[in-house]
């Protein structure tokens, strides 16, 4: 009996050796912000390497945004009723993420539409709309104008756009962002603002309220003025985030999002 609790003692005094060097590393070292190659470095060798598949992650990811959302914009807080939400997808991955993200804020109350406009011919992404068919999400056919959606919609999701957003803006895209910077209801970006340059931001475009960055923040999220920053996507083998010297913030007990601002 005595040797166990010994033990339980040694393993308890341990952990709170360690979780106070955590604490101080994480302090000394400030949270790594990615430029973009780094962040395509990582996604490849998390699924290269660590044999994850794009289907787990964007899971996970997707949990991540809705879990965000629920706390900076709680069911009870919103001006709205019924509690709707846009969640706008774009063509790559960022936009499965945002199809994800409206699958759990349905089942968290919330009342998601999403605007899915360049659909890739990929199973994955076949399945996503699916499953959010499925759970009546409903699907716009066109991007509403800035004022219908101040009236209908209590926030945007952002997910248009992650870190291998380059170059100028292709439509459809351009009237949507266009449209998105004079609405007044919140945006949540998923990884990136969209539209926004990966490492140097984009002083003219949209302002997002709050963003959401997946695996580590990118180097744009040094230009974010909102009042929400998560971190999301607690998925990093600790290998990984060694590797990339990341210095990820302990997420709080089992919790899928830190509150980095
Ligand atoms: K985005």
């Amino acid at each position: 009996g005595s040797v166990l609790t010994h033990t339980g003692a040694c393993a308890r005094v341990a952990s709170n050796i360690y979780s106070k060097h955590r604490q101080a590393c994480t302090m000394a070292n400030t949270i790594k912000y990615l430029g973009q190659e780094e962040a395509q470095h990582i996604d490849e060798e998390l699924f290269n390497e660590y044999s994850f598949s794009v289907d787990q992650l964007m899971e996970l990811a997707g949990l991540s945004c809705a879990t965000a959302v629920s706390k900076g914009y709680p069911l009870q807080s919103l001006l709205r009723s019924p509690p709707r939400v846009l969640v706008i997808c774009g063509p790559g991955n960022n936009g499965g993420d945002g199809l994800v993200c409206a699958r759990h804020l349905k089942l968290f109350g919330y009342e998601p539409s999403v605007l899915y406009p360049k659909r890739p011919n990929k199973q994955l992404f076949q399945n996503l709309t699916t499953q959010c068919e499925k759970m009546d999400i409903s699907f716009l056919s066109e991007m509403p104008e800035a004022d219908v959606i101040d009236e209908a919609y209590n926030l945007v999701v952002d997910a248009i756009f992650g870190f291998s957003f380059k170059g100028a803006v292709r439509e459809p895209f351009g009237d949507i962002l266009s449209k998105l910077k004079k609405i007044t209801v919140p945006i949540a970006s998923v990884d990136i603002p969209s539209g926004w340059d990966v490492e140097k931001g984009c002083p003219d475009g949209i302002q997002p309220d709050m963003l959401i960055s997946l695996t580590a923040p990118k180097k744009a999220a040094n230009h974010f003025k909102g009042r929400y920053h998560f971190l999301g996507g607690r998925f990093v083998p600790p290998a990984l985030e060694q590797k990339y010297q990341l210095n990820l913030p302990q997420y709080p007990g089992t919790d899928c999002v830190y509150q980095l601002n």
